[in-house]
């Protein structure tokens, strides 16, 4: 059985320890295998120390942001939690200024990928100091940017230190988070304060957006395009793929298991017409005429492929992007065999 993971994001201080302890103390109280992944960017675990307390393993991830220079260390982490401790559910916890889709760049490595079951990623915003937060930098700044994409990919949004925030900017806290991200439900906090079991119950907004996407394209388009742009209007009524942004902005995942060797020169021309939305793929794979395993890598149009000594893992490849034609994908996939 795979593991639940439960990623905690959000700016430095806004409130994921405080968060992170509520969970565990409901955990524990029922009969449930947790481990704990805590990521801090100094040498000294200051969040760690607090958890000790709970008896369930904590896993530190120290000196380095897991969405960049330690991510490597994240799966090989990963990898060792669930074969040694099997777990029920991971909690993991990340630093202030981990970008969320590089983190579930590094829970996706395709040796993992079956092993876990991403239930949602929790952002905590903190609504005294999101506004300043947003403004302060340059609007291109890659903290504002990772600030945005904490709110834009979360799956459930705590807004919390209302107790710190007037109710005019709350107000406007909430406006611009739900023009970042429209589908995630949000609840105003204190101390992190919610009901657990609804946290617990989280799913993945790209479960639900799949399932509209399907009703939307099964309805008349007068009905569908109340939210979209005037030019993904006319691309719609034209029959052309439009960019749909408000009803699909969420980062999604999925895996293919090849079913055998494929043509190498077929399989990379397959990575480089990869479209804008797919952020990245990666995985093993065998081409015909050679035996050893390849390892791929693909990144803003690049791609790295290099012989893989190890014959243990899987052929499978695994992308990450945003509105992905699956169908389109595996139907081109099929085509490299
Ligand atoms: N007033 C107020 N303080 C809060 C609230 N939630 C958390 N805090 C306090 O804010 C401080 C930071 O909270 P943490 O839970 O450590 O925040 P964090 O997001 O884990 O912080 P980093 O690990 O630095 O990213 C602590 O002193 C908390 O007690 C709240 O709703 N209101």
């Amino acid at each position: 059985m795979s593991a639940q993971v439960y990623l905690l994001t959000g700016y430095l201080g806004s409130g994921k320890t405080t968060l992170l302890q509520k969970m565990l103390t409901h955990l524990r109280a029922q009969d449930c295998k947790v481990v704990v992944m805590m990521n801090e960017m100094g040498e000294e675990d200051i969040d760690g120390e607090q958890l000790q307390g709970f008896g369930f393993p904590v896993k530190k991830l120290l000196d380095g942001c897991i969405c960049c220079s330690i991510r490597g260390e994240m799966t090989e982490s990963l990898k060792e939690v669930i074969t040694s401790l099997n777990p029920d559910k991971i909690l993991i916890e990340t630093t202030g200024v981990a970008d969320p889709i590089d983190v579930i760049d590094g829970l996706t490595h395709p040796e993992l990928y079956e092993s876990i079951d991403l239930k949602g990623i929790i952002s905590v915003v903190d609504a005294s100091r999101f506004l300043e937060l947003n403004s302060r930098f340059q609007s291109t700044s890659a903290l504002v940017k990772t600030i945005r994409n904490q709110v834009k990919y979360a799956d459930l949004l705590l807004v919390n230190k209302v107790d710190m925030t007037p109710a005019d900017m709350l107000e406007k806290v909430q406006r611009k988070l739900s023009e970042l991200n429209p589908h995630a439900p949000v609840h105003l906090t204190i101390q992190s304060d919610m009901d657990l079991h609804t946290l617990l119950s989280i799913t993945r907004l790209t479960e639900h957006l799949a399932a509209q996407r399907e009703a939307v394209s099964n309805v008349p388009v007068q009905k569908s395009i109340g939210r979209m742009s005037p030019m993904d209007r006319l691309k719609q009524s034209l029959g052309m793929n439009t960019s749909m942004p408000s009803l699909f902005n969420s980062i999604e995942t999925f895996s293919y298991p090849f079913t055998g060797p494929v043509d190498a020169a077929k399989f990379e021309e397959f990575l480089y017409s990869l479209p804008k939305n797919v952020y990245r793929a990666k995985g093993y794979v065998l081409f015909h005429g050679r035996e050893q395993l390849i390892s791929f890598q693909h990144t803003d149009n690049q791609v790295h492929l290099f012989p893989f000594e190890n014959h243990g893992p899987k052929m499978v490849a695994v992308f990450i992007g945003e509105g992905m034609n699956r169908e389109k994908m595996i139907t081109d996939l099929q085509k490299c065999y």
